[in-house]
């Protein structure tokens, strides 16, 4: 890192996942012939890992259960290297599960996420972690908890610099009245189309939608669209780029490893093509695993694939 003292702060919430991949086309309403594979997640847990993977001082303020799966996690952490000693664990709690069904092309059919344990993080626990959140660089946030997300904002604005991933359009909703405080928003189309008021169909639609975030006075906004990539809009430079010939195995965990690579980027100060570059190889390297995370996500990795994908890039300005 350039000041090794420097730190990017994840807040959110720690998952244990279980991923069932059916064998042949799915059929609901059915047993399907598959694999279960479990890992660790979470939104905001696995941008924490991401980051610190690639080499980002990572500080991370989750909520745990004491229970056997909440103790691997930090566990996990101390071998990952991002810092969760600010972490809320709650006696006797339940930490998340996530169990999401993939059909054969590695796309998420249904899931059911289970983390009432979120109920109990509280505007005095965010206070007494003051000190932690005004020295970061950058805040990465998820919408979970819009309230607490709001306190946040609104008591922090000016500290630190808030990136936002919404995790899901129904959560999106709860924040759409916050986003003009965020430095940066990832969301996905469909977290896109609700923040802004209306449906993304084309690229005209994406564009119109930039140009609101940027005019909300958002610095960077990047919609993540699937196999077409991204589409960027700082006020100055406006495009698409998307890498080619991409292998999907588990598309979970594709934006969360994108917003890790937006945070290296943002801590190196490299451009805003480069960061990209980055960030868009960090999600083309996790789905090509049935794991949340690649297990071989590092730094050396991505550059490798930064440099071996063909780009396409539409660049919108002149
Ligand atoms: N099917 C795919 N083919 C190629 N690249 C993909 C595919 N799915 C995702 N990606 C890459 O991963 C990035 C993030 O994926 P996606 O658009 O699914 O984000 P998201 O919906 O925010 O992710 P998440 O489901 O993790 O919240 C995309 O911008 C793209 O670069
Ligand atoms: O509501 C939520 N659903 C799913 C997740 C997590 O999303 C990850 C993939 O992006 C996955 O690890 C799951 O735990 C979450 O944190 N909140």
């Amino acid at each position: 890192m350039n000041n090794t003292n420097s730190y990017a702060l994840v807040f959110g919430v720690s998952v244990f996942d279980i991923c069932g991949f059916t064998d042949n086309n799915y059929r609901c309403n059915d047993s399907n012939p598959g694999q279960v594979k479990t890992s660790f997640g979470g939104v905001c847990r696995n941008i924490a890992e991401c980051m610190s993977r690639v080499g980002v001082n990572t500080k991370f303020i989750s909520i745990l259960g004491d229970d056997e799966t909440g103790n691997r996690m930090i566990e996990h952490s101390k071998l990952m290297n991002y810092d969760m000693s600010d972490s809320l664990i709650i006696e006797g709690g339940h930490t998340p599960t996530y169990m999401a069904i993939l059909n054969h092309q590695g796309e998420m059919v249904s899931a059911v996420v289970d983390m009432k344990i979120i109920d109990k993080f509280t505007t005095e626990f965010i206070d007494s972690k003051a000190e932690t959140i005004r020295n970061s660089e950058y805040m990465i946030l998820d919408s979970d908890r819009p309230d607490i997300v709001e306190h946040i904002l609104k008591n922090f604005s000016g500290e630190t610099k808030f990136i936002l991933d919404p995790v899901s359009a129904a959560k999106a909703e709860g924040v759409k009245h916050l986003i003009k405080y965020f430095h940066t928003i990832k969301p996905n189309r469909y977290e896109a189309e609700i923040m802004c008021g209306f449906k993304i169909k084309n690229d005209e639609d994406v564009r119109k939608a930039g140009k609101y975030f940027v005019g909300l006075g958002i610095k960077n906004v990047f919609i993540t669209l699937d196999e077409d990539g991204i589409y960027y809009n700082n006020g100055v430079e406006e495009g698409k780029l998307k890498a080619n010939d991409v292998k999907v195995v588990n598309v979970t965990g594709a934006g969360d490893s994108f917003v890790a690579g937006i945070a290296h980027g943002y801590m190196e100060n490299i451009s805003l093509i480069e960061t990209l570059k980055f960030a868009i190889s960090m999600s083309t390297i996790t789905i090509s695993t049935e794991e949340t995370i690649h297990p071989d996500m590092c730094y050396d990795l991505v550059n490798k694939y930064v440099d071996n994908i063909q780009w396409t890039h539409v660049k919108y300005n002149k």
